[in-house]
């Protein structure tokens, strides 16, 4: 499931993530969801991340780890201090802290102020706010860009308006992740939003 070992750097965050495989109790990510993260951020050489949803920081730090191989960086946002202080302590263990901005915010308010613009989102926060979300990063999404949320099997309100929605809209392109238990949406962004008449 790891990427291949070559740099110290990569030897560090394997052993973080090999030694706290059973401890993830905070609603993170498998480490599969983790890899599919790393793999999409590789492969399109991004470099500018936003993450909704740290918790105790099990995605950040694949997609942090990812953006270590493209010179990027990560800005992760957490609402609950406890777990964001948690993340924290856990990047500077898994020695990626330098790749990411840890905010302590809630995305409500701090996403729409965010400046763009942003090549990669992963969102993982409060469900039912998850189209809010989306329409509030599109603007800030670089064309070629990738819009991913987790969940998306959980056929709950707040997901299906979501789903429904990205869905519709022609200028991105939509996958799911068929090797995910809880589902993640993957979305590029093929142009601009047209202009409504
Ligand atoms: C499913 S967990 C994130 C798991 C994380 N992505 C991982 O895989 O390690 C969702 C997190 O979003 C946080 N959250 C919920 N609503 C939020 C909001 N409005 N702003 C910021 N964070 C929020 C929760 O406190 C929780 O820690």
């Amino acid at each position: 499931q790891y990427p291949e070992i070559k740099t110290n750097l990569d030897r560090k965050v394997k052993t973080f993530l090999e030694e706290n495989v059973n401890n993830w109790r905070d609603m993170n990510v498998p480490i599969s969801d983790g890899k599919t993260l790393y793999d999409i951020i590789v492969e399109n050489n991004y470099t500018k991340a936003v993450e909704i949803g740290t918790s105790t920081g099990h995605s950040a730090i694949w997609i942090a780890w990812a953006l270590s191989k493209t010179g990027g960086k990560l800005i992760t946002i957490e609402i609950d201090k406890k777990r964001w202080l948690e993340a924290k302590a856990n990047f500077k263990k898994a020695g990626v802290d330098k790749f990411i901005d840890a905010r302590l915010a809630d995305a409500h308010d701090l996403v729409p102020s965010l400046p763009g613009k942003y090549d990669f989102v992963f969102s993982d926060a409060d469900k039912y706010w998850y189209k809010n979300y989306f329409v509030t990063m599109d603007p800030k999404l670089k064309v070629g860009g990738c819009f991913t949320a987790h969940n998306t099997s959980m056929r709950i309100s707040g997901i299906r308006e979501f789903v429904e929605y990205i869905e519709s809209l022609d200028y991105y392109k939509t996958s799911y992740v068929r090797n995910s238990r809880s589902g993640i949406s993957i979305s590029y962004k093929k142009a601009e939003k047209p202009e409504t008449n």
